[in-house]
C-alpha cells in the first residue's frame, strides 16, 4: 500500500451552506430567499423538499460544532443567510441575525476552529429578485452594502471571507440551463447574470480593501474536468469551450482583467452579447487573497455538431459514478488544479467543495460509506500530486460536514460525512468521518 502524506501545514476543514443546513426559514426576523419561494413551487424540488427545518442547524450548531471538534478541523466554511441579516436585502438590518452568526461564530473561535465565511451561497433575497435579482445591476450595489455591514461587523472574528460561491451555478445552471431558482433559460440573461457577479465580487473586495480590515478574500469558483475524446481537434476544442465555460469565463476576468475572447466569440455566435460598463473590469480584475475550488467530477468530452450549447457531448466511457450519477474522475482534479497553475500562477488555492454523493443508510447505529472513503482517498491522493507538482494548495475543506438539502434533489442526495436523519434530526457519524479524523490526525492516510 502507498502512504499519501500531506504538508504538516495544510488546512484540514469541512464546509456547508445556510440554506441547506440552518432550517427556521421564518425565525428571528429571516426575510424570504428565492430558494423559500423555488422550493415551495410545486415540480422543482424533488418530493417538494425545503429548508424550513433541513439540519435544523440553526438550533443544533452547538452540537454541530462538537462534532467538528472531535473530527479535528481546524477550519469550517459555512454561508451567512444574506435575507437574515437584510430580510428585503437592503435597508434595515436585523439585528437578531446579526447576533445567530456572533453566537455561532464565537462558538467556533471558542472551539479552536477558524471561521470561513461566505457571503453568497444562492440564497438571494427575494425581494431583490422581485426587483430582476442578478439580472439588474442594483442588486450588485446591495451585495457589496451588504457585504461592507458583515466585514464590520466581524471584524477581528472572521478573516478568511467568500464573495460568491460557484457563480457558474449562480448564472448558468439557475438561469440558462433552469434547474436551480430562480429557474430561467435565457442564455443572455445568465450570461448578463455572470458579469454582475464577478463585478458584485469585486465591489466587495473594494469594500474590504477600503475598509482596512484585516484577513484575505476571495471567491470559490467550481469546475468540472473536460477530457478530450481524441486528440482530433475538434475534440479538443469542443473541451475546451465546454471548461471555458467554468475555468476561463470566471478566471480570466478576475486574474487577466478580461473575458476569454474565444468564450465571447463562441456566445456572440449564439446571438448573446456582454455589455461591460466602464470600470466594471478594474472592479473585477482587482487582487484577491485566494481562490476557493470546488471539485467533484469530470468527463470525456466529443464534438458534435449543433449538439447544446458547445455542440460538444459527454462520452460514457464506464468511469464509476456516485449515487448522483457523477464520474468519478480524480485524474481531473490533478489535471484541472495543474491547468489553473499553469494558466493563472501560484493563486493560493483552498479547496473548498470536494466530496461525493453516496446515499448509505444508518444499520444497527452505523454508517458503512466505503465508497465515499475510498473517492475521498482517490481525489486526496490526487490533490496531493497537485502539491507535489508545485500547485500553492492551502487547505481542504470536505463537502459536506453533515446530509443537507441537496437544491433541486431535496434530502434525495446525501453529501456529508454525519448522517442526518431528517425526521429525528438526530446525526450519526459515518465510517467516512471517522477516516477522515484519522487522515487530519495522521496527515496521511494509507491509499
Ligand atoms: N451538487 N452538489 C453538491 C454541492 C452543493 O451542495 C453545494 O451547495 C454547491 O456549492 C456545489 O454543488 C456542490
Amino acid at each position: 500500500m502507498a502512504i499519501i502524506e500531506f504538508p504538516k501545514d495544510i488546512r484540514w476543514g469541512a464546509a456547508t451552506a445556510a440554506y441547506q443546513i440552518e432550517g427556521a426559514a421564518t425565525k428571528d426576523g429571516r426575510g424570504l430567499s428565492i430558494w423559500d419561494t423555488f422550493s415551495k413551487t410545486p415540480g422543482k424540488v424533488l418530493n417538494g423538499d425545503n429548508g424550513d427545518i433541513a439540519c435544523d442547524s440553526y438550533h443544533r450548531y452547538e452540537e454541530d460544532i462538537e462534532l467538528m471538534k472531535e473530527l479535528g478541523i481546524d477550519i469550517y466554511r459555512f454561508s451567512v443567510s444574506w435575507p437574515r441579516i437584510f430580510p428585503t436585502g437592503t435597508g434595515e438590518v436585523n439585528q437578531s441575525g446579526l447576533q445567530y452568526y456572533h453566537d455561532f461564530v464565537d462558538a467556533l473561535l471558542a472551539n479552536g476552529i477558524e471561521p470561513m465565511c461566505t457571503l453568497y451561497h444562492w440564497d438571494l433575497p427575494q425581494a431583490l429578485q422581485d426587483k430582476g435579482g442578478w439580472e439588474n445591476r442594483e442588486t450588485v450595489d446591495a451585495f457589496a452594502e451588504y457585504s461592507d455591514l458583515m466585514f464590520k461587523e466581524f471584524d477581528g472574528k472572521i478573516k478568511k471571507w467568500i464573495t460568491i460561491n460557484e457563480p457558474w451555478c449562480v448564472s448558468f445552471l439557475s438561469n440558462f440551463i433552469g434547474i436551480h431558482a430562480p429557474g430561467y433559460q435565457n442564455l443572455q440573461l445568465a450570461t448578463t447574470i455572470s458579469h454582475h457577479l464577478l463585478l458584485a465580487h469585486g465591489k466587495a473586495v473594494t469594500k474590504f480593501r477600503e475598509s482596512g480590515l484585516t484577513g484575505e478574500i476571495g471567491y470559490a469558483p467550481n469546475l468540472e474536468w473536460n477530457e478530450p475524446y481524441s486528440n482530433k481537434q475538434e475534440d479538443i476544442d469542443a473541451c475546451n469551450r465546454g471548461m471555458g465555460w467554468f475555468i476561463e469565463w470566471f478566471f480570466d476576468p478576475v486574474f487577466k482583467g478580461s473575458y476569454p475572447q474565444f468564450m465571447l466569440d463562441w456566445f456572440e455566435k449564439k446571438g448573446v452579447t456582454l455589455s461591460i460598463q466602464d470600470g466594471d473590469m478594474a472592479f473585477i480584475h482587482q487582487p484577491i487573497d485566494f481562490v476557493g475550488i470546488n471539485y467533484y467530477t469530470g468527463s470525456v468530452v466529443r464534438y458534435k455538431e449543433n449538439h447544446e450549447l458547445f455542440d460538444n457531448e459527454k462520452v460514457d466511457i464506464g468511469y464509476e459514478k456516485t449515487d448522483f450519477d457523477w464520474n468519478i474522475y480524480p485524474e481531473g482534479f490533478y489535471k484541472a488544479l495543474s491547468k489553473l497553475k499553469d494558466q493563472y500562477g501560484q493563486i493560493p488555492i483552498y479547496i473548498t467543495e470536494n466530496g461525493a454523493c453516496y446515499n448509505d443508510g444508518v444499520e444497527n447505529g452505523r454508517v458503512k460509506d466505503q465508497r465515499r472513503i475510498d473517492y475521498l482517498k482517490q481525489h486526496l491522493t490526487s490533490l496531493s500530486r497537485a502539491i507535489d507538482s508545485g500547485v500553492n494548495i492551502k487547505g481542504y475543506l470536505t463537502w459536506s460536514l453533515l446530509d443537507n438539502f441537496e437544491w433541486a434533489e431535496g434530502y434525495d442526495k446525501r453529501f456529508g460525512i454525519i448522517h442526518v436523519d431528517f425526521n429525528t434530526l438526530e446525526r450519526t457519524k459515518k465510517d467516512s468521518y471517522y477516516w477522515y479524523k484519522q487522515t487530519i490526525k495522521n496527515g496521511w492516510f494509507d491509499m
